[in-house]
C-alpha cells in the first residue's frame, strides 16, 4: 500500500479542553488511485492532510508511507520525504515571485536533486503553459497560475500528492481544465491523490470519495 493512515487521533485545545478533531480515523491509498476528501468545514480535512503529509504528528496512530512509519522518522527523515516523495498543492499557489513561470515549475525538482528539463518542458506542453514559461508569477492569471503549482509539484514525481483544494481560488471552468490536467497527468505517473474538495460535482471525478464528519471517516 503507498500511503496507510490507522486509528489517526488528532486533539486541538477548545474552550472546554481538548477536542478531539480526528477521532480514529483509517484510510489507505493504493498507487494510481484518487481520492477526494469531503466534509464540513471544521470537521479536520486540511488537519487530516497535514498529518498525511507528515507536516505535523499525530497524537495516536500512525502513517505509513510505503510501509514506512512517518512517526519513527526524525524531522531530517521527514523532510527528505516531504522533498522527494510527496507533492502538496494548496488553494493558494504560493510561487515564488521573483522567479520565472519555468523557474517555479523546475524549483522543488531542483531542490530535491531530480530535475529533469525534459519532464519540465513535457509537463508545461501537457498544462498549457509553453507559451508562459518566461513570464513571471503577477503577469499570469490564476488558472495559469494554479497550472504552474500542479507543474512544479509533478516535476519531483511524487509517490503521493496531497491537495488541499487545489481549485477552490478559480471559476468553475478554469478549476475544471486544471483538475482534467491534474488527474490525467497523475493516471500517467502512477501516483496516488488525496485530494480535499467541497465540491461533490468535483469529487464524482476522482476514483473514491471518503467524508469526515464528527471525526471519523465515512
Ligand atoms: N493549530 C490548531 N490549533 C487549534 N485548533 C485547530 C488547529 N488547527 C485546526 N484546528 C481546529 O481543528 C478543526 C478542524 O480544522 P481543519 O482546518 O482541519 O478543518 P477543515 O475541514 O479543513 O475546514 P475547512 O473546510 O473550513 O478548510 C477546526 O475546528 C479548527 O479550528
Amino acid at each position: 500500500m503507498l500511503l496507510d493512515a490507522r486509528d489517526i487521533v488528532k486533539t486541538f485545545p477548545g474552550d472546554a479542553g481538548l477536542v478531539p478533531v480526528l477521532d480514529g480515523v483509517s484510510l489507505s491509498l493504493a498507487a494510481g488511485e484518487t481520492m477526494a476528501l469531503t466534509g464540513e468545514s471544521g470537521s479536520g480535512k486540511s488537519t487530516l492532510l497535514t498529518l498525511l503529509a507528515g507536516l505535523d504528528r499525530p497524537d495516536g496512530g500512525t502513517v505509513l508511507l510505503e510501509g514506512r512509519d512517518l512517526g519513527a522518522l526524525g524531522e531530517a527523515g521527514l523532510a527528505r520525504i516531504r522533498r522527494g516523495r510527496i507533492g502538496l498543492i494548496f488553494q493558494q499557489f504560493n510561487l515564488v515571485p521573483s522567479l520565472s513561470a519555468g523557474q517555479n515549475i523546475a524549483l522543488q525538482a531542483r531542490l530535491a536533486g531530480r530535475h529533469d528539463p525534459d519532464w519540465c518542458a513535457a509537463l508545461a506542453c501537457r498544462l498549457g503553459l509553453a507559451p508562459h514559461l518566461g513570464k513571471y508569477p503577477e503577469a499570469l492569471s490564476g488558472g495559469q497560475q494554479q497550472r504552474v503549482a500542479v507543474a512544479r509539484t509533478l516535476a519531483v514525481r511524487p509517490q503521493v500528492i496531497l491537495a488541499d483544494e487545489p481549485t477552490g481560488n478559480l471559476d468553475e471552468a478554469t478549476g475544471d481544465a486544471v483538475l482534467a490536467g491534474m488527474l490525467e497527468l497523475v493516471a500517467e505517473t502512477g501516483a496516488g491523490l488525496v485530494m480535499v474538495t467541497h465540491s461533490p460535482r468535483l469529487a464524482a471525478r476522482l476514483s473514491r470519495r471518503l467524508h469526515l464528519a464528527r471525526g471519523r471517516l465515512a
